[in-house]
């Protein structure tokens, strides 16, 4: 196949350098006029195509619920252990403890963060269908008692992100140069789940082997995180130079994660990032990983695969997917069992 013919996401896909994370404004998210639409999509394709990461500014989200959020999470972080300790669980759902999780084997010490990781579930609370069977992920969510609020403030912000994230899928279609609604019956039920993450200072340690989180790409097919002010993540470039993606008021960071890359056959980029916090002050973040439907097949997309670039990835749904990752990461034993198995950090090793 000559270079003319082949499909065009594929001419472009030429990863090029870059020393910092694009900032994409998405005010023209939902205009009613294409080439609006087509103008940001491009933008998109360039960031998932080079970096795999980018800032999103007028998002739309209301801060609130932000704020919300974080009040509550904060106020839950600072509880005592032993009451947080009540809603470890059996899978990934719930808290999990400081140092439990390695995203990295070179982090030999854990990362130093804990945090709080909740799936799908409707703010009403119904006796039937009230969490969404999320494959590997599934089982009911574990709510603390304390604060009163922090269920409704996590899951009245979680449902208000994961509208965000569905109307991002039409402009990850435009990016690929597909139909816009291609990703519609892919992601009826998606499966999402948020973690909110609590770093504290990492104080007196310069060892860079510990990090607050170790260095790792995300398991889905994108993850949209809120970060404070504090900053601490950084991305890994194409001549493994860390770039800070430090905070910007008003934004979130978009990254790409696996699912996306094998379904584009690694046109758009999962990017390695870690995130340390040597401030001295608290930090907090709260990223949501995106996946499809589970029963999607995430085979590498004809348009992505050429003579010239044969596909990489053999056929899997997005189900095997995770499962796979989450074998990969937890092993055969269960951590509860084997704590030094760590409890590895759900969705995102
Ligand atoms: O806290 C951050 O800035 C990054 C978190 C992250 O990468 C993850 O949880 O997968
Ligand atoms: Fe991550």
């Amino acid at each position: 196949m000559s270079t003319t013919t082949l499909p065009p996401i594929i001419q472009a896909s030429k990863r090029s350098h870059f020393d910092s994370v694009p900032v994409i404004d998405f005010s023209n998210a939902k205009s009613q006029n294409i080439r609006e639409r087509l103008e940001l999509a491009n933008e998109i394709r360039e960031a998932c195509m080079n970096v795999g990461f980018f800032y999103i500014k007028n998002h739309g989200v209301d801060q609130n619920l932000i704020n919300e959020a974080r009040k509550n999470l904060e106020e839950f972080f600072a509880l005592p252990l032993e009451e947080k300790q009540k809603i470890i669980g059996e899978g990934i759902k719930g808290y999990s403890p400081l140092q439990s999780g390695k995203n990295d084997p070179y982090a030999s010490q854990g990362d130093m963060h804990e945090g709080f990781e909740f799936g799908w579930e409707d703010l009403e609370v119904t006796e039937a269908g009230k969490t969404r069977d999320d494959g590997v992920m599934s089982g009911d969510n574990l709510w603390p008692e304390q604060p009163r609020d922090f269920r409704k403030a996590a899951l009245v912000y979680y449902h208000a992100l994961i509208e965000f994230g569905l109307s991002i899928f039409p402009l990850f279609a435009l990016a690929l140069g597909l139909p816009e609604t291609f990703f519609d019956d892919k992601t009826t039920k998606p499966a999402a789940l948020m973690r909110m993450l609590h770093y504290p200072p990492q104080k007196g340690i310069t060892d860079n082997r510990v990090m607050g989180i170790g260095a790792h790409t995300d398991w889905e097919c994108f993850t949209l995180l809120w970060q404070d002010e504090i900053g601490g993540l950084q991305v890994l470039n194409q001549e493994n130079t860390w770039i800070d993606a430090p905070p910007i008021p008003g934004t979130f960071v978009l990254n790409i994660g696996d699912q996306f890359a094998r379904w584009t056959n690694d046109i758009f980029k999962s990017t390695v990032h870690r995130a340390s916090n040597k401030t001295g002050a608290r930090r907090y973040s709260i990223p949501l990983f995106f996946g499809v439907d589970y029963d999607v097949d995430i085979t590498p997309l004809d348009i992505c695969v050429s003579s010239e670039r044969p596909s990489k990835y053999p056929s899997v749904t997005a189900a095997e997917f995770v499962k796979s990752r989450f074998e990969e990461t937890y092993g055969k034993t269960k951590a509860h069992e084997d704590p030094a198995a760590g409890r590895v950090v759900a969705a995102s090793a």
